[in-house]
């Protein structure tokens, strides 16, 4: 089995990636790069964060799970825990490089220091940058493991804004699950008084718990938006489809599959 991570080598979606899933892993700088080796057959399986607890949705991903033939298989809850990473001490530094979601999760840490962020395309590409560049006013924001593999040192541990960081990783492919107890469905909406608050009514009516909803800009139609609901299988999971399948436009069952958690998860 095939497997496409998002990230250089040492990446966290690499980590969730090999807890998540045995085969051959392949190393992608993009999510979109990784959709692409899906539908071409070159890969079986991708894995790509969708949500963290301090910063929230990745858009790219709902845009991809959203508008690609692309469906949810599983999902992961990962403890993040970010590292300040370099070769030097903490008062000459003053650029700190990093994947933007990680940035902004350490975003406290970066003002207290009055470091200047520089994005790039994963943790793991800022740190092998950090080591390739050998300049004592640089570091990089990433995991210990990712430290050990470029042989850099850890210069703060977790600088994250909130100790409790974690990330959902999702499993995807060109193919629906039959099994799992849970699922994740997107639709759009008829913009008039109560339309979705009529969803949230059918879904509390079967005594379904909804775990996550989101919304997403519809770019092709300014100021519309693409709703995104998890929710947990109570029995009525497809009939519940069913109904919300006819009482919305542009539906898209996302994903049916073994619901995880932060408890469970790591
Ligand atoms: O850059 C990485 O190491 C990633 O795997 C990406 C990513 C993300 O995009 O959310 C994954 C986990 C953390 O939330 C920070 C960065």
């Amino acid at each position: 089995m095939i497997i496409g991570y998002f990230g250089d080598p040492g990446s966290y979606t690499s980590m969730a990636a090999r807890l998540m899933l045995g085969g051959r892993y392949v190393s992608y700088r993009s999510i979109l790069d990784i959709v692409n080796a899906i539908e071409r057959n070159e890969l079986d399986f991708g894995v790509v964060p969708i949500e963290n607890s301090i910063e929230g949705q990745v858009g790219q991903t709902y845009d991809i799970i959203y508008y690609k033939d692309i469906y949810i298989n599983s999902e992961y809850y990962m403890k993040i825990d970010h590292c300040l990473i370099g070769n030097s001490e903490i008062n000459k530094i003053r650029f700190v490089h990093s994947h933007p979601q990680a940035l902004a999760q350490c975003s406290n840490f970066i003002n207290k220091n009055g470091f200047i962020p520089v994005p790039e395309y994963s943790t793991s590409y800022a740190i092998k940058t950090i080591s390739e560049i050998n300049n004592d006013e640089h570091a990089a924001i990433g995991s210990e493991e990712a430290a050990n593999l470029y042989n850099l040192k850890i210069i703060s541990k977790s600088i994250q804004n909130n100790i409790n960081n974690y990330t959902r990783f999702i499993s995807i492919s060109k193919h629906m699950n039959d099994h799992g107890d849970k699922y994740s469905i997107g639709f759009s909406l008829e913009n008039r008084p109560g339309s979705l608050s009529r969803i949230l009514n059918i879904i509390s009516a079967f005594n379904i718990n909804m775990t996550k909803i989101e919304s997403r800009p519809y770019a092709k139609n300014p100021f519309s938006y693409i709703f995104f609901i998890d929710f947990e299988d109570n029995g009525y999971g497809n009939v519940l489809i069913d109904i919300i399948k006819r009482e919305t436009i542009n539906f898209k069952l996302i994903g049916l599959y073994r619901k995880s958690g932060i408890e469970t998860g790591y």
